[in-house]
């Protein structure tokens, strides 16, 4: 018989402070350092186990095969290590915009390799999930892991940074699908930042080394900032379409928002050092 109660997991927004490339490697993949923190605002996801070996998840997303979306890619990878039957109903609450920077997809992918290895009771270490996370996506070790870090290598390499600030966020999200693919392989691109220390990172921030080739390619990010820039200042996360702002209140970050025109879609979330995935999942009894 199928258990009837739903697990329901957030699978949180990021944010990347900064985005600094400094090399490109042999398999074209590029390394890295940037600042993760992420956002108490993001998709939901509800499990059910089943007694047999199906998965089903429902919305589907347009454009997004079955066997392709991340979620059922997760759920595979977990299904091949697990050895028993191991089935789930899946029901996706998707907000995040795709192909903004925020990491949905990847965020999807390791909030399902967090609760069906609970679900399933597969009992894979964090190591084991982040490993096999990273076969889905760059982005994918950082939410699994769950704790805001500076991250190095294609952004598997994780170093926690508890001591961020937990600023509100007005998150700006101009209606562009931007490919991460395309950003990387452009010529344009500054590939050669020299390697910075954490400390320098926690201090001093940095830029996004993405920004300048994506307001070319597409003017209408470029807009964006600059017309969020006169209000406060903005910066890109990950390789765009979304752009950001910080604040000290949620307040301040609202009184902005209702500057900016009314076509704009926006949100305003808190940044915070613990994945909410994590916060529910593994609350201290
Ligand atoms: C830009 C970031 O969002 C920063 O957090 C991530 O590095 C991108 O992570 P992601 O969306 O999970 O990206 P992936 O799906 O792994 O890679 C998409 C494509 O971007 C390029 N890519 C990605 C990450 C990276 N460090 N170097 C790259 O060159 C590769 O061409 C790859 O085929
Ligand atoms: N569950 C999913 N949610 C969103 N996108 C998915 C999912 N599964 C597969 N994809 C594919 O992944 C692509 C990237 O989506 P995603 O939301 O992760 O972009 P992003 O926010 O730009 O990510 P990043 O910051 O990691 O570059 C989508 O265009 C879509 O084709």
């Amino acid at each position: 018989m199928t258990d009837t109660r739903w697990l329901s997991v957030p699978a949180p927004a990021k944010l990347n402070l900064m985005l600094h490339i400094t090399g490109r490697r042999p398999d074209g993949y590029h390394n890295l350092q940037t600042l993760f923190q992420f956002l108490d605002y993001g998709d939901t996801l509800h499990f059910r186990r089943r007694d047999d070996n199906e998965l089903t998840l429902v919305p589907a997303i347009d454009g997004v095969p079955f066997e392709d979306n991340l979620i059922i890619r997760a759920a595979r990878l977990l299904q091949q290590r697990a050895g028993k039957t191991c089935g789930a109903d899946i029901r996706l609450d998707k907000t995040l915009p795709m192909g903004g920077g925020l990491g949905g997809g990847s965020s999807d992918a390791a909030t399902t390799l967090l609760a069906l290895n609970e679900l399933w009771q597969l009992q894979l270490s964090p190591d084991e999930l982040a490993t096999l996370g990273l076969t889905l996506g760059a982005d994918v070790p950082v939410f699994v892991r769950g704790a805001a870090a500076f991250a190095e290598g294609v952004g598997e390499q994780l170093t926690a940074v508890p001591e961020l600030p937990e600023p509100w966020y007005l998150v700006v999200c101009p209606q562009v699908h931007v490919n991460t693919g395309k950003i990387f392989s452009h010529e344009g691109l500054t590939r050669d930042t020299a390697p910075i220390n954490i400390r320098t990172a926690l201090r001093q921030g940095g830029r996004n080394d993405c920004q300048q080739v994506v307001t070319v390619l597409y003017p209408e990010i470029g807009n964006a900032l600059n017309l969020l820039n006169k209000l406060s200042p903005a910066k890109m996360t990950g390789t765009g379409a979304c752009i950001f702002s910080s604040f000290g209140s949620e307040a301040e970050a609202i009184r902005v928002s209702d500057q900016l025109p009314a076509e704009y879609v926006a949100f305003v979330a808190k940044g915070v050092n613990q994945s909410p995935a994590h916060r529910v999942l593994f609350r201290p009894s």
